[in-house]
């Protein structure tokens, strides 16, 4: 499977949105990851709508949303309107996920779920089939440039057992701590979305180090 690297806006420079979504289009960036934090479910508030819409209306690859917010299902549909292409929300915030994932589905967007670092992959058994990604947060979500879990390592390889012959399709999404100094190991361990804001923005050169990581995934053993 292609591995597919997804720039987090949160670590974006606002008050140069548009350059920095320019940036992401002309790199070699396969989506967009847009972070939404209500500052109930994760101790922060990042941004909404309005700022979902102006990426909408530059960036020209597709646009991962993941909702760190209680009650999602209130807004599945909106983010939908707004042009997200994929919508992952919280294990943990969801009372009724087999809904939620329908919901997602019907609205257009594919479907992914997230797990806290303390969450067990195993949760997801019953709903495994439907999914088209799953998020493995190798941070507490909330905050950007926080260091890597190293435990996500046995997540990966319980999630890898987990959709053995059921749905080998699915996108396994790591996000957190994730650099030029792990990524190589993680595409190895069989992960094949990349979300990275820190290592991105925070680099002397965020086009390059696109590309950097894009090649040391694409130079590892897993495809
Ligand atoms: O979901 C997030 C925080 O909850 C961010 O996407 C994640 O932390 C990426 O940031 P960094 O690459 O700087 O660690």
């Amino acid at each position: 499977m292609k591995h597919i690297i997804a720039p987090s806006i949160l670590s974006a420079d606002f008050g140069n949105l548009q350059r920095d979504i320019e940036m992401i289009n002309q790199s070699e960036a396969d989506w967009f990851h847009f972070d939404v934090m209500d500052g109930v479910f994760v101790p922060n508030i990042s941004f909404g709508f309005p700022i979902m819409k102006a990426v909408k209306k530059h960036a020209t690859k597709p646009i991962d949303v993941h909702l760190m917010i209680v009650e999602p299902d209130k807004y599945i549909e909106e983010f939908a309107d707004a042009g997200a292409d994929s919508i992952t929300v919280h294990y943990e915030a969801c009372t009724h996920l087999h809904r939620t994932i329908q919901l997602i589905k019907a609205s257009g967007c594919k479907a992914g779920v997230a797990l806290n670092p303390h969450t067990p992959v195993i949760l997801l058994q019953d709903v495994i089939a439907d999914l088209d990604l799953v998020l493995i947060m190798s941070v507490n979500p909330g905050f950007g440039g926080q260091i890597f879990i190293q435990n996500t390592y046995k997540k990966i390889e319980d999630l890898k057992r987990l959709i053995q012959g059921v749905n080998e399709d699915l996108i396994i999404q790591v996000d957190g701590g994730i650099g030029l100094q792990n990524i190589t190991k993680l595409a190895n361990a069989g992960v094949n979305s990349f979300v990275a804001g820190n290592a991105v923005f925070s680099a002397d050169n965020p086009t390059e180090t696109i590309a950097d990581m894009k090649s040391l995934t694409n130079s590892s053993f897993s495809i």
